[in-house]
């Protein structure tokens, strides 16, 4: 099977003082469905910053889409998230711009034909149950509801890899739910890789799926 994620001795650090990630291996089957878990201030969220290259390796060798990602050219950068689906922590929804023009930013950087962009948005729209906030701005909303907006972008232009951090994080279980749902049907339907960072694996997951957990700067498979 492709590998979408190859790492190799790869270490991850903001400063010379502190190594957060310490020559780690792993790979990630294309088309799997990972979860990532480890205690608060592990490193999940730096090894997602690092598998969308925002932040290099400062050691070893990271693969993400066939692209080395340490010392990589912020050209090749910018095609590689072109096929990447992210979901923030923080959501980093643009606040200007309706839910609607915030799912189809993906779709407008891909330059996608503009009735393609709106059969597309409007079938997302009803997805996360959003359809009837559309026009509203990402501040009149709730946390919630951001956060299903954040999934909806990340799903839009049918990724490779989408890359989400804690995206259940705020939601109800109904909300959640529907989250699960999306992912599983991406993962299922379209092949797409999803690697979920979580503190709470689903009980009712109807994919297969793998499990990773980072403890002291390690990352390991729990099997
Ligand atoms: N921008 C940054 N500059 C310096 N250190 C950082 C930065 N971001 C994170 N860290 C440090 O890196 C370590 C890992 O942080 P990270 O956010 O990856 O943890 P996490 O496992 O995602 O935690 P949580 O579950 O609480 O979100 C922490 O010690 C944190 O203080």
């Amino acid at each position: 099977m492709d590998k979408v994620i190859i790492a190799e001795n790869l270490s991850l650090a903001y400063s010379k003082d502190e190594t957060i990630i310490n020559k780690a291996n792993f790979s990630i089957d294309s088309g799997s469905f990972v979860f990532i878990t480890g205690a608060s201030g592990s490193g999940k969220s730096t090894l997602l910053k690092s598998l969308y290259g925002a932040l290099k390796p400062v050691e070893g060798s990271l693969v993400v889409g066939g692209v080395e990602l340490r010392g990589v050219a912020n050209s090749k950068l910018n095609f590689l998230r072109k096929h990447l689906g992210i979901v923030f922590q923080d959501y980093k929804l643009v606040k200007e711009w309706t839910i609607e023009k915030n799912i189809m930013l993906p779709l407008i950087i891909n330059g996608y034909e503009k009735s393609i962009m709106e059969s597309q948005v409007d079938s997302l729209l009803k997805h996360v149950r959003l359809k009837h906030q559309s026009g509203k701005y990402p501040l009149e909303l709730s946390g919630g509801e951001q956060q299903r907006v954040a999934m909806a972008r990340a799903l839009a232009h049918n990724p490779i890899l989408i890359l989400a951090d804690e995206p259940t994080g705020n939601l109800d279980d109904y909300s959640s739910q529907l989250i699960w749902n999306l992912l599983e049907g991406a993962n299922e339907q379209l092949k797409t890789t999803i690697i979920v960072v979580t503190h709470h694996i689903p009980e009712a997951m109807k994919v297969e799926y793998k499990h990773y957990h980072i403890e002291f700067g390690d990352i390991h498979e729990v099997v």
